[in-house]
Parts: structure tokens; sequence; C-alpha cells
């Protein structure tokens, strides 16, 4: 799959844009601040509703504006394809797919399957159980996106059990309601649960093999799922935290605590792996997301890489950039190295100045 042309309104830092792209490997270079983050950006929001950035929606909208338009054509097993975003100022945005508007966001989920990798995802190992929980919920909503659904049902409730264990603790039928929110918890909670440790198993293979080679066979790492309660005991244990859970306020047991370790030579490198191993680790992680969902959904995902490439040494470089065959790709940033000129076979690149994008591409295709 890949997408052929985006056109922007009001986006962020754009008044108007319209780009078509290539289905092969997309440069967008330009000083800081022009604008390249926000088009890719606005990629991942068509492919996932949100910014990648977690900014909220009205962020996304030009200063100044009421609403901002986000277009996309894209090309999926030989059919052309279309997505809306429509954000307001006021309101909720609007979502259309082939110019029908949809009703439930998982009806965009798993339509465009699309990676981000940028920086801050080379922190993912390090980073607090919170970002490895969101890398897990964002991969596991486009491969199966059932998975969302039980998700937001999920967080619906607990967030209606916690608001019940701060507020009402004079309430006479407390108990009663709790038996009713525990219920319900343990029903989306537990399909999370498994449908999360199905994922794990399924990455674990990939990651282990795309990370011995990037550490040049000198090290094995495992992925093991840390669930913060098993299938079979959840509801015991739930029942169990009741008391302790009326005291703190807020529901201490289930999936919204569950974390995963990375354990290499069998060492949790999330506290004791140097940097690099905690990097390389997770540049592992991105590129057997890739190999998954080719695996899974029979297509090569879209690779945003915003501006990752320069955090990178010239042996990953090449390594990442190996993986790049047959996969609609998208690169930013602020210069082109002699080593991404030798190591790429051909691209298109566009400039992005204050906003506009100047077309290049066809002095740099091989
Ligand atoms: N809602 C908005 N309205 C107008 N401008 C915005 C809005 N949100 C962000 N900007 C501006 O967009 C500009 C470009 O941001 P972007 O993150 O795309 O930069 P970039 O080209 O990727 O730069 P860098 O190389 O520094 O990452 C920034 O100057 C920012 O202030």
């Amino acid at each position: 799959m890949y997408i052929r042309h985006l056109e922007l309104n009001n986006y962020r830092n754009y008044q108007e844009a319209a780009i078509d792209f290539d289905p092969g490997i997309n440069i967008i270079y330009g000083d800081n601040a022009q604008g390249k983050t926000n088009l890719i950006e606005a990629i991942y929001l068509c492919a996932t509703s949100k910014s990648h950035r977690l900014s909220k929606d009205k962020e996304l909208i030009r200063i100044n504006e009421k609403d901002a338009h986000v277009y996309m054509v894209f090309e999926k097993n030989d059919i052309i394809e279309t997505v809306d975003v429509h954000l307001k100022k006021i309101g909720k945005k609007n979502i259309a797919i082939n110019k029908n508007p949809i009703k439930k966001l998982n009806e965009l989920f798993g339509l465009i399957n699309i990676i981000m990798f940028s920086p801050e995802d080379l922190g993912l190992i390090k980073n607090g159980p919170k970002d490895r929980r969101r890398f897990i919920d964002l991969e596991l909503s486009q491969l199966k996106p059932l998975y969302m659904y039980y998700l937001s049902h999920y967080h619906k409730v607990l967030k209606q059990r916690n608001q019940l264990l701060k507020n009402n603790h004079n309430r006479l039928d407390m108990q009663s309601l709790l038996d009713v929110w525990d219920d319900q918890l343990v029903k989306y909670g537990t399909t999370i649960i498994e449908m999360r440790k199905n994922f794990i198993e399924d990455l674990k293979p990939i990651l282990y093999e795309k990370h011995l080679h990037l550490s040049g066979k000198k090290e094995t790492l495992d992925m093991v799922y840390e669930n913060d309660v098993d299938v079979e005991d959840y509801k015991v244990k739930l029942a169990a935290a009741r008391t302790g859970d009326l005291k703190k306020g807020t529901t201490t047991v289930g999936p919204h605590r569950d974390d995963i370790r990375f354990d290499i030579n069998k060492i949790d490198i999330r506290i004791y792996g140097s940097q690099g191993q905690q990097r390389t680790a997770a540049l592992a992680l991105k590129l057997s997301e890739i190999e998954l969902i080719k695996k899974q959904v029979n297509h090569a995902p879209i690779l945003l890489l915003d501006d990752v490439l320069s955090e990178l040494d010239h042996q990953r470089q090449h390594y990442l950039i190996e993986h790049l065959k047959d996969i609609q790709t998208f690169i930013t940033c602020t210069g082109i190295d002699d080593f991404i000129k030798k190591e790429l076979n051909g691209y298109q690149l566009y400039q992005i100045k204050d906003a506009k994008v100047i077309n290049e591409s066809d002095l740099h295709k091989c």
C-alpha cells in the first residue's frame, strides 16, 4: 500500500498544500521549524485519527483559524481510497473514508498500517511503562481493530470505577456498584490481556532475529510480557484489592498496570542496559513491527522516519535502510548527508520552506 497524495488546509503552519508522493522513498528536508514533522504528522493523523505527538486536536488547527482539513489518497490492493479529516476548534472532528463519514473511530483502524519512528521512540526501553503500554496499544489496534473496542470500553469502565472509589464513599450501594464495574473490567480486561499476550508471542521471535543481527550476533534479546494479573486470577485479585482501592481512591489491579520487560542475556535492560543497548533494542523493535505487519496483514506498512536517521550510527542506519525495500517511506531530515545519498538507490526529494513544499524529486530519481 502507499500514499499517493496529501492535501492540507489550515493544518499547523500550512495554509494550503497539495503533494503527490512516490511509492518508494520520500525525503522531506528543510531547516528547523519549517513544517517537516507537521507534514508527516498529518499522514499519521489520517491513519490513526490522532497526532503522534499527543497534541490535542485543537492544536493541529492553524493559529487563528476555526477549522482544518487533511485529505489523503492512498492505494491499497490496487484500489484507490481516501480519508478526510475535518478538525474543528469547537466540537468533535469528523472523519470520512471514501467520502462516507465514519461513526466510530475503530472503522479507521487497520485501514492504513503505519509505523512512526521518531527520536522519542529510541527511549521506549528506558522510559516508563506507560510508553511501552502505548506502544502495544497502537500496534495492536492497527493489527486487530477490535482491540481498540475492548481497550476503550476497559478505560471507560476504569474511569467510572475510579470516580466511584474517589467520590462516593458514603453510598450504601457502593459494594454492589463495584461488583458491577468489576465484572465489566474483568470482561474487557481479560480480552486485552489475551490479545497482548498473543501479540508479544508473535513479535518475540522476529525481535530476537533482528536484534541478533543488529548486535553483530553478540547479544540475545528477549521480550517478556509482565502482565499485572493473569486471566485466571484476575477476578479474585481485583476483589482482594477492593479495600485498598477504596482507601487509595483508585484501581490498583489490571492491565492498565502492565509492562513489557526486555532482557539481554537475561539482564533487564530497562534498568541495567547501556544507552546503546536500549537504543539498539528500540530500533530492533520498530523493524520487527514492519515484519509482523507484513506477515499478518499481507501488505507492507507505511514507514514514517521523523528525524531519526541522524540519531543512528552508520551501521544502524545501514540496517534500517536495508528494511526499506518495497515499503513506502517518509524521511524527514535537515540535510541529506553523503551516506544517505550513497545508501539509497532512488528517492523523491521535497524541500520544505516556511510551510511551502518544493518538489525536487525528478532530479534525484535513479
Ligand atoms: N497550530 C499551529 N498553527 C501555526 N503554526 C504552528 C501550529 N503548530 C505548530 N506550528 C509551527 O509549525 C512550525 C513547524 O513545525 P514542525 O514541527 O513541522 O518543524 P520541523 O520542520 O519538523 O522542524 P525541526 O527540524 O525543528 O523538527 C513551528 O514553527 C511551529 O511553531
